[in-house]
């Protein structure tokens, strides 16, 4: 019996910065984000969009567009950063949104005895929410699970993570039927506990807050969206994590540069070019090449073999990233979905073929495990029309950018929007307060 992907949707953020207009006004060269590290287009949410409508707007389309039942669906477990609740999860969010919808065709509460959680780790919950899925279906063939990735991806304004911020979510179907890819039940893993990027419940001291009134405690907590982070220190734990678990992979295989078998390699993405730019630590061990001295590492990088092997093995998963940014947990689901879909708009045959994927989520941790295209990939991928889909966003300007940053704006951009929309937050009532209420808009 195999086990794997049976069907895969996605959600992108209706809204785009074209990143040369922040280059532009944060001082950038253009060149640096859109040749050095991959950058084109921002994907941002308009003011009713968050990561549970991201994550029912994938949910939804799922269920659509592969005639499932969703009352044949166990569990749905969504891998998040952005969740918007310390306790409620933003599953039960997405899932109450979406058996709002399907009431008509399947009656009340569809999803009543569906499995619903959050698992959250960083960029690497939805890889976690896979394995355990995965697991799951295993030991009840029988059954079917959902695996949702859902983020926001926000940073500071003018901070260096500014430029590779993004969003959106991908809804994976898994079973005993994979018809996308079927998934090997051998997982190389590599943990360290590290600060190299985190949101904790911050503290604040009273002087910092500007208009803070004196019945304001000295010191309070606040939770934010936006992480704390040492950009060139994640880097440096991405890469130690991949090598580890990548190694530990092996050990598990008893394979010899299992690379060399995989058709793509397929990364969490915080930015179109990451994989590209720190493999060359895995590649220079597996081909006996010296990688000690900055000198080296960049001839390894430029060398003509080097270029050869991202060209033919990661660059189709870089494209929809270089158009969206990060989508943090969604990263590696969408590179995937990146490059199937190139190779399906190519008329490529992949059946058959080994993919390799590459986890990472800081704090820190990595999975390495393969997977092999499935006969039927293409009656999968056929729904998706991602690149076209990218083109129907909306272009929005550097001053709308900034004030939907900031939370100024009241009503959306898109004000005729369609789909799932976040419509109020209750503010005034003791025992509601900050509970969020949506609606669809069909
Ligand atoms: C969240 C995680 O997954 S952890 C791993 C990633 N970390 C993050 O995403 C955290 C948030 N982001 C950040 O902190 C930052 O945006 C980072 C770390 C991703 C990037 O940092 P920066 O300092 O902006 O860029 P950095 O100096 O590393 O790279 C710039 C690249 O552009 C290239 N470049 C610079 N100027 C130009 C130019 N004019 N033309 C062409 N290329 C250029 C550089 O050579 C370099 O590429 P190379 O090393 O491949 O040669």
């Amino acid at each position: 019996m195999t086990f794997g992907i049976e069907a895969a949707s996605y959600y992108v953020p209706s809204l785009y910065l074209e990143i040369k207009n922040l280059a532009e006004k944060r001082g950038i060269e253009p060149a640096k984000l859109e040749k050095g590290l991959g950058l084109h287009k921002m994907g941002f949410p308009d003011v009713h969009e968050d990561a549970a409508t991201f994550a029912a707007e994938a949910l939804l389309k799922l269920i659509q567009d592969y005639n499932i039942n969703p009352k044949e669906i166990s569990r749905i477990y969504l891998g998040t950063e952005s969740a918007l609740d310390a306790a409620k999860p933003t599953a039960s969010y997405a899932m109450q949104m979406v058996e709002k919808v399907l009431e008509k065709e399947f009656g009340d509460r569809v999803f009543r005895n569906c499995d619903v959680v959050d698992m959250t780790f960083a960029c690497i919950g939805a890889v976690d929410a896979l394995h355990n899925s995965l697991d799951f279906v295993r030991a009840n063939p029988d059954k079917k699970a959902v695996v949702i990735a859902s983020d926001y991806a926000k940073y500071e304004l003018a901070s260096s993570g500014e430029y590779t911020q993004g969003g959106g979510a991908v809804a994976v179907l898994i079973s005993s039927k994979p018809d996308l890819i079927e998934i090997e039940n051998k997982w190389g893993i590599a943990t360290e506990s590290v600060f190299d990027f985190f949101k904790p419940r911050r503290h604040f001291k009273k002087e910092d807050l500007t208009n803070a009134p004196e019945s304001f405690p000295q010191k309070i907590e606040i939770f934010t969206d936006e992480p704390v982070f040492d950009g060139q220190y994640s880097n440096q734990c991405y890469q130690d994590r991949i090598r580890e678990a990548y190694n530990h992979y092996k050990e598990i295989t008893g394979l010899n540069k299992p690379y060399e078998n995989w058709k793509y390699l397929i990364f969490h993405l915080p930015y179109a070019f990451h994989g590209k730019r720190v493999f060359t630590e895995i590649y220079s061990l597996e081909n006996g090449l010296s990688y000690e001295t900055p000198e080296e590492q960049k001839a390894v990088a430029k060398s003509e073999e080097y270029l050869q092997f991202i060209n033919d093995k990661i660059e189709k998963s870089q494209r929809a990233s270089s158009e969206i940014g990060n989508m943090y947990t969604a990263s590696i689901f969408m590179a995937l979905l990146s490059a199937l879909q190139t190779s399906f708009n190519e008329n490529e045959e992949l059946a058959g073929q080994q993919i390799g994927f590459l986890g990472y989520g800081s704090g820190s941790k990595s999975k390495v495990f393969a997977g092999k295209v499935s006969e039927n990939w293409k009656k999968v991928a056929e729904k998706w029309n991602l690149f076209e889909s990218l083109k129907n966003r909306t272009a929005i300007d550097f001053e709308t950018y900034e004030k939907l940053h900031r939370k100024q704006l009241q009503n959306s951009i898109n004000e005729n929007y369609k789909g799932f929309g976040l419509t109020s937050v209750e503010l005034e009532n003791p025992v509601l307060k900050g509970a969020r209420y949506y609606d669809y808009q069909g």
